[in-house]
């Protein structure tokens, strides 16, 4: 969308100077960064809902933000994954949602764009010091996780390690191709796991998914399981395989085929 039919409160955010020069200059005003990518399918919803909502509430900043193409700025605010909103206050944190869901947008805007200013920043968080576009702001502990993290897939029973570990493994093993990523298939939600689908796509595997942004537990634990920090992993027969860069190279070579035929 050309920028001169954007609303006069809603911006593309160039440059982490330029967000900080953005929020600076509205330091009383409720602000909203919406991390971005033009290949996530559910952006394209919210690049409308943000318009509407823009509309909606002319004293709230409307800020997007190519997620990929600005990292300095998705990492300092611990993004993981498009979409992703950042509610602040400021320079004060209000909330933050992880994913395409209209309804919880509008309603914590709702709520927090009716506050008054003080009231309202003085039960919040202050920003992590990560934050690249106030570095000497005071170190203050980590940026809440709130919104970003769905229950662990055993209700509210208290699940153990070993257990876990368990449903980890049984995960693993759900079908000969298991892919644990960010989003699914249809709606890869990390330019890495879009990535690697295409790969798997494009040499026709039929694979499951799991999505490790839907619970917390099973993220984690892989990581500790495989010994492996990231997301995508492949699993193969039960077997961890790799991340992308390792598909890439496997499927370049045909072991990757190989190892599905053996
Ligand atoms: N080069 C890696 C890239 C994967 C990557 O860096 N993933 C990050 C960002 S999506 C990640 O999973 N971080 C840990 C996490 O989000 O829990 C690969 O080959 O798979």
């Amino acid at each position: 969308m050309a920028s001169q039919s954007l609303p006069s409160n809603y911006h593309k955010v160039e440059s982490p100077e330029d967000l900080q020069a953005k929020l600076s200059a509205a330091l009383d005003k409720v602000s909203v960064l919406y991390f971005r990518t033009d290949w996530a399918e559910p952006c394209k919803t919210m690049d409308g809902v943000m318009l509407e909502l823009a509309k909606r509430y002319e004293d709230v900043l409307f800020l997007s933000v190519e997620a990929e193409a600005l990292p300095d700025i998705s990492e300092s605010f611990e993004v993981d994954a498009v979409p992703y909103f950042i509610l602040l206050r400021g320079h004060t944190l209000l909330t933050r949602l992880s994913g395409a869901q209209p309804s919880v947008l509008s309603a914590a805007l709702k709520s927090h764009a009716s506050k008054p200013s003080a009231l309202s920043a003085s039960s919040q968080q202050p920003l992590a010091a990560k934050t690249i576009y106030q570095p000497d702001e005071k170190a203050s502990g980590a940026a809440s996780a709130s919104g970003t993290v769905a229950a662990g897939g055993q209700g509210d029973v208290e699940e153990s390690d070993e257990e876990l570990a368990a449903r980890c493994d049984k995960l693993m093993k759900q079908s000969d191709v298991v892919l644990f990523m960010k989003g699914d298939r249809e709606t890869p939600r990390c330019g890495f796991s879009q990535k690697i689908v295409g790969i798997l796509d494009s040499q026709k595997i039929d694979y499951s998914t799991f999505d490790i942004l839907q619970d917390e537990g099973v993220r984690q634990k892989l990581k500790e399981i495989n010994e492996w920090p990231t997301f995508p992993q492949l699993i193969i027969k039960g077997e961890f395989v790799g991340g992308l860069d390792v598909v890439k190279e496997m499927e370049e070579s045909g072991e990757l085929q190989e190892m599905l035929q053996g």
